[in-house]
């Protein structure tokens, strides 16, 4: 039997800094939702007891650094399972550009091998198994959109925002997640984007107060060191996106656009200097 499973990006659009814990994750408040650019999984049962993992992208781990290998061996240690996976893995997510494309591989994962083996964990339980693997992996197995607190794995889900465009746009440059928290002053930050806001504008399904309402404090980190992703910024916002901001810790700029008409111009405008753009939408 095999089993298919897509494994969206994410994209946040509200991250708070709240402070810096003694464990050195810092305790965050977000607001996270899909988007319809997706990896996609292909997993069969092998014989012998061994994770084989293959990808045609040739710039992604197939070892043990892979999120998705690291999943496998998880549920299948914890699950006492002796039996081995091949997973095949199409990368459509760019890799390391803040939209969580290796979390939502290993969510993946360990969704379809609970169903290939018939494990029977409830998505709590799944959620549990990927907060081992990483703060976004949680998210990435409930989807939809919600509140993440605590280091980002405590969610309440919330409803989807008013649909619309997704111009996605990667800068080719490497940014580390952990070099940008570790250089974010928790204590210094100036203005705080309101969750509450952002949850009301939700709720009264207001385009316009979402996107009045995007605010992530770890631009005050990536902006001001990569000038790459501000001219990003700058590009979507001179060429009509409604709400643009970075997401997560960067590179990837998200613009949020309500008309159509307005999207090929935005993509047109963006492809002249940066080769990774994507039209997507919203996955409500
Ligand atoms: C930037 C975001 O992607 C926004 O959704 C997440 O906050 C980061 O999620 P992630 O990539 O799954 O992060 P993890 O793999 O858990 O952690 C990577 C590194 O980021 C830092 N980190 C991450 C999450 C958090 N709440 N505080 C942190 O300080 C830590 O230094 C950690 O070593
Ligand atoms: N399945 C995977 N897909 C992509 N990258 C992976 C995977 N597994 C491990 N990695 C490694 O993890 C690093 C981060 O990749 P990823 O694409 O998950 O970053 P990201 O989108 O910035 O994540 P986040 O938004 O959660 O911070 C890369 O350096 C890559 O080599």
């Amino acid at each position: 039997m095999k089993i298919y499973e897509k494994a969206p990006a994410k994209i946040n659009l509200l991250l708070d800094v709240l402070r810096k814990r003694e464990d050195g994750f810092h305790e965050v408040e977000m607001i996270m939702t899909m988007v319809d650019l997706a990896d996609r999984l292909e997993m069969y049962e092998l014989p012998r007891d061994q994770i084989v993992l293959s990808s045609h992208a040739g710039f992604i781990p197939l070892d043990e650094k892979n999120l998705a290998f690291q999943a496998a061996r998880l549920i299948k240690d914890r699950c006492g399972v002796e039996r081995g996976v091949y997973i095949h893995l199409d990368k459509q997510i760019p890799v390391a550009a803040g939209l969580a494309g290796g979390s939502s591989d290993a969510a993946a994962t360990l969704r379809g091998l609970n169903r290939l083996w018939g494990l029977g964990l409830s998505v709590r339980e799944l959620e549990a198994l990927g907060a081992e693997l990483g703060s976004d992996v949680p998210f990435c197995i409930r989807g939809g959109t919600a509140i993440a607190t605590g280091r980002g794995e405590k969610l309440e889900s919330i409803e989807s925002p008013p649909q619309c465009w997704v111009v996605l746009a990667k800068p080719p440059i490497n940014v580390s997640t952990a070099d940008v928290y570790g250089k974010l002053r928790a204590a210094e930050i100036e203005r705080h984007p309101s969750i509450p806001g952002m949850v009301d504008a939700i709720r009264r399904q207001s385009f316009q107060d979402v996107c009045a309402g995007l605010g992530n404090v770890l631009e005050s980190v990536t902006l001001p060191k990569y000038s790459e992703v501000r001219q990003i910024k700058e590009v979507m916002t001179k060429l009509g996106a409604d709400g643009v901001l970075m997401s997560g810790s960067g590179p990837t700029v998200f613009g949020l656009v309500s008309k159509e008409s307005k999207v090929s111009r935005i993509y047109n405008g963006l492809r002249g200097f940066c080769k990774e753009v994507y039209v997507v939408r919203l996955l409500t």
